[in-house]
């Protein structure tokens, strides 16, 4: 599968769940080679545009295209042709607590690969040094501190070389040097192993410093794509209260949630 220019290409896509529109008509470009950040503030939509990313969901309505392929329309061997070329590193997507690290990286390679043991254990212990825990296979999960984790997550995430990286809030949890720390990891895959990454995050700090471009969202909708500076300077009160953690003014009218807890009810 040769890299397309335009690696992540998303058109008015749509996402209703139920009677709620969670998406609104997002467009979504990211390019070979680049960081994107998606940032937003909680319920904005960033899980939900992710997990359309990935093909975990079918849109309502628009076009999800990763490296060229309709996801909503490939075959089933298009998408597994696709879903090689990604690595994911989710919030929630922990070590299993009963396997070596070394056995969690090389989880992939026994699940999708036909390599014998040696290539797996060379190949598990190339992506633990360059996630800088080299030596650190033989651990168990619980001997390794929270950043050490994070790490040995994204060391199973790119263990088959993927040409695209979803990263979902990389630093939560993490103190301010061991995020940074990773901030730096980042980076290098990006420019080490010429990576395409998608990242999620909250942190600011962590969004000025790792990403080409930010696509920000709100309510469902994309308020902006743009650099680093672009979305600093950004002429957008909704934008600047996110900057600054300003709270955004909630009007909460009890009849219209009580009946959209209703309206979920009834499916
Ligand atoms: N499976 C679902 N069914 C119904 N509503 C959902 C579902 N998943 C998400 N939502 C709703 O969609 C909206 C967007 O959720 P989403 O998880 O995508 O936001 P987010 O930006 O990732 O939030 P956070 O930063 O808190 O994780 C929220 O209002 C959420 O309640």
């Amino acid at each position: 599968m040769n890299t397309p220019e335009v690696v992540i290409d998303v058109t008015g896509l749509d996402v209703w769940y139920g009677r709620r529109r969670i998406l609104h008509d997002v467009d979504f470009r990211v390019e070979t080679g680049e960081i994107r950040v998606i940032m937003g503030g909680s319920g904005s939509g960033k899980s939900t545009l992710l997990r359309h990313l990935l093909g975990l969901h079918r849109p309502t309505r628009g076009c999800v295209k990763v490296f060229g392929i309709d996801i909503a329309r490939a075959s089933r061997s298009q998408l597994q042709e696709v879903r090689k070329e990604l690595g994911v590193s989710f919030q929630g997507g922990a070590l299993l607590t009963s396997l070596t690290v070394g056995e969690n990286v090389a989880l992939p390679l026994r699940e999708h690969t036909r390599l014998d043991e040696n290539t797996i254990r060379i190949m598990s212990r190339l992506k633990l040094e360059v996630v800088n825990l080299g030596g650190f296979q033989d651990l168990m999960p619980s001997q390794l501190s929270g950043g050490m984790i994070k790490r040995a997550a994204l060391a199973r995430a790119i263990v088959m070389d993927p040409r695209l990286l979803f990263f979902d809030e990389p630093s939560a949890g993490l103190d301010p040097v061991v995020s940074a720390e990773l901030d730096e990891l980042i980076l290098r895959l990006r420019d080490a192993l010429r990576m395409t990454i998608v990242v999620v995050t909250h942190e600011l700090e962590s969004a000025f410093k790792i990403a080409d471009s930010i696509t920000v969202l709100d309510g469902g909708c994309v308020l902006m794509t743009g650099t680093v500076d672009e979305v600093r300077n950004a002429d957008n009160a909704r934008i600047q209260d996110l900057l600054n953690r300003r709270p955004r003014e909630v009007t909460v009218d009890v009849d219209a949630y009580l009946r959209r807890l209703t309206e979920e009810d009834a499916g």
